[in-house]
């Protein structure tokens, strides 16, 4: 148990302060509680001791003011420290495993690590946040209250009072054998629940393969798969914990039995008074009342430590070598040097060497599945090369601090995603302190002012998630009025073409030419008219570079460039 104080003691970083206040206001509320076992005693006393008069009732009353004024302001503010010092943890938490995904490599989302990170952030650290605070006060409150109140009883009769000892130490002895046993199993339990959310995740995602397919009933198998662990999971936790509860229960309703029996037994043999034996028996309400908290806390504290066990191995996502400073280049030319690479144990690029000089635009093209998406993405370091290396303006990429390398970057890709919020703040994504003047005006410049002012709230307009309620040709244009913004020195683009309507193409064609002037442009080219124009054509073909150079010297070469161009090869994706 100390163990687990310990973790959240660790885990609560900045928010000790506000558990240390709560944990001190409950043990004034437990103080204020015991004002409440004072005005009952005046009325017993009052009562039994045949005494005549008002005095003891006001005695009482003025006690039970000051319990019940005393509790309720304890209360309210330890529940506002414990809701705050919950809150702030999670979300400084969960802000932290933002900050580490950022600079993870891109194949920790391969391993379908993404919906666990999600089952995280919203399940578990979701318990954290209501759990924890209430656990720390549960047990600190109860463990007081236990302590104090069975203190008070060997002392009023200590043969009523250690009956209550033996029916706690038994209460422990159970409860410390439940939790040997609930520890087994409760991360089983919280894996479960990850699980859940990431099954769930992915069928809502992928709901409209789903729905296409006719699959459900058979295309959820997955999600029936996790639903099925989390049930058996939580039963499994319940039928350990049911008896053990019960085992509790019975413990101390005997133990309560027997300290009343015992006041009784005590009064008719003349050694403890009326008085004396009606308080024991209200005491032993009051006493096991404050070990039931107790061992309420100690059982969520088990699931409070397995959770955060869960939340910290996402701490421990791989990181990207972070040795790089802020970097700016006086030149944006991009050099891949003896470039090879691996997806897990799969070499894909075999040794590239190319310069992509300053502001001119490489078109890379190739078969599908020939590399060109994994070359380019080595630029921003979705990935590292596994040996050789890639520098922007003579310096390895790896020198860059990952903020400063994406400074100097735009992307544009093919399947553009949009965040649930206006369209302003989506433009402003990659430079937040743009005015709307800023924003408006790279939204012409990406020809999607006119559409944007079309609709009801303009810029202000809250699109759906993932850009949901928006046409593909929009959606591209707008993350070229994004990267406008940005404006960095080299961009990188996925040329977009499928779905895209011969309107749209037109002004998207107009964007893109207006997103690229002057700058390093590296672009996967569909279009023949984008690689005619191109400074430099690189043609990839099973992760190496097998042609290079401009239109009319390759296309006089025999290979795949010829090929591709004179419709003698399949050229997917390509509009020619
Ligand atoms: N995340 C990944 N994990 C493992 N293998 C991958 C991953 N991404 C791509 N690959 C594999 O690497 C190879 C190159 O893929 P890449 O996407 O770079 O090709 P591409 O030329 O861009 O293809 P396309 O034109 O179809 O987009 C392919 O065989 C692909 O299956």
């Amino acid at each position: 148990m100390i163990g687990a104080f310990k973790k959240i003691w660790d885990f609560a970083g900045s928010e000790r302060k506000n558990i240390n206040k709560s944990v001190a206001v409950s043990f004034l509320n437990a103080v204020f509680h015991m004002f409440e076992v004072g005005a009952i005693y005046f009325i017993i006393l009052a009562l039994t001791e045949g005494e005549r008069g008002t005095q003891p009732a006001w005695t009482a009353l003025a006690l039970m003011l000051v319990s019940v004024i005393g509790c309720g302001v304890t209360t309210s503010v330890s529940k506002m420290q414990q809701t705050h010092a919950g809150y702030f943890m999670a979300a400084n938490e969960r802000i932290t495993i933002g900050n580490r995904l950022k600079s993870v490599p891109m194949g920790f989302f391969n391993e379908n690590s993404l919906g666990e990170v999600t089952g995280v952030c919203t399940t578990v650290l979701g318990n954290i946040e209501s759990m924890v605070p209430m656990v720390l006060v549960n047990i600190l409150g109860g463990l007081i209250g236990t302590v104090v109140f069975t203190a008070m009883l060997l002392v009023f009769d200590w043969r009523i009072g250690l009956i209550a000892l033996a029916g706690m130490l038994l209460y422990f002895a159970v409860l410390s054998s439940m939790q040997r046993r609930s520890a087994a199993i409760a991360p089983d339990a919280q894996k479960s629940q990850t699980e859940l959310t990431a099954a769930v995740l992915e069928y809502v995602q992928g709901m409209s393969v789903v729905k296409s397919f006719h699959l459900s009933g058979r295309g959820d198998k997955k999600l029936q798969d996790a639903l099925e662990y989390s049930r058996r999971s939580n039963l499994e936790m319940e039928e350990l914990l049911t008896p053990y509860s019960i085992l509790q229960e019975l413990i101390l309703q005997v133990a309560g039995t027997g300290m009343m029996l015992a006041a009784v037994l005590c009064w008719i043999n003349g050694t403890q008074t009326l008085a004396g034996a009606l308080m024991s028996i209200v005491m032993s309400f009051l006493v096991f009342g404050q070990i039931k908290l107790f061992g309420m806390g100690v059982t969520m504290l088990r699931l409070a430590a397995s959770g955060i066990d869960r939340t910290l191995e996402t701490e421990h996502m791989e990181q990207m070598d972070e040795r790089g400073e802020a970097l700016s280049p006086k030149n944006h030319e991009i050099t891949f040097e003896n470039v090879h690479f691996l997806y897990e144990n799969r070499e894909i690029l075999h040794g590239i060497s190319v310069t992509l000089p300053d502001k001119t635009t490489t078109a890379v093209i190739g078969p599908s599945g020939s590399g060109k998406t994994t070359l380019v993405n080595l630029i921003a370091r979705f990935w590292d090369t596994d040996s050789g290396c890639v520098k922007i303006g003579g310096r390895d990429v790896r020198d860059y601090t990952l903020e400063s390398l994406m400074n100097q970057i735009s992307m544009v890709f093919q399947n553009v995603y949009l965040f649930a919020d206006t369209i302003e703040n989506n433009i402003k994504f990659g430079k937040p302190d743009a005015t709307h003047e800023q924003v408006a005006e790279a939204a012409r410049k990406a020809c999607c002012d006119d559409f944007i002012e079309a609709l009801p709230d303009g810029y202000q307009t809250v699109i759906g998630e993932g850009g949901a309620t928006l046409s593909g040709g929009e959606k591209q244009r707008i993350s070229i009025a994004r990267a406008m913004l940005k404006d960095a020195p080299i961009v990188i683009l996925d040329e977009a073409t499928a779905n895209v309507d011969p309107e749209n193409e037109d002004r998207l064609q107009k964007a893109i030419e207006a997103l690229t002037r002057d700058k390093t442009i590296v672009m996967i080219a569909h279009r023949l008219k984008t690689v005619k124009n191109a400074d430099q054509i690189l043609v990839v073909d099973d992760g190496r570079i097998v042609q290079q150079g401009k239109h009319q010297d390759l296309i006089g070469q025999p290979g795949i460039y010829a090929d591709f161009v004179l419709g003698r090869r399949e050229a997917a994706g390509w509009k020619l």
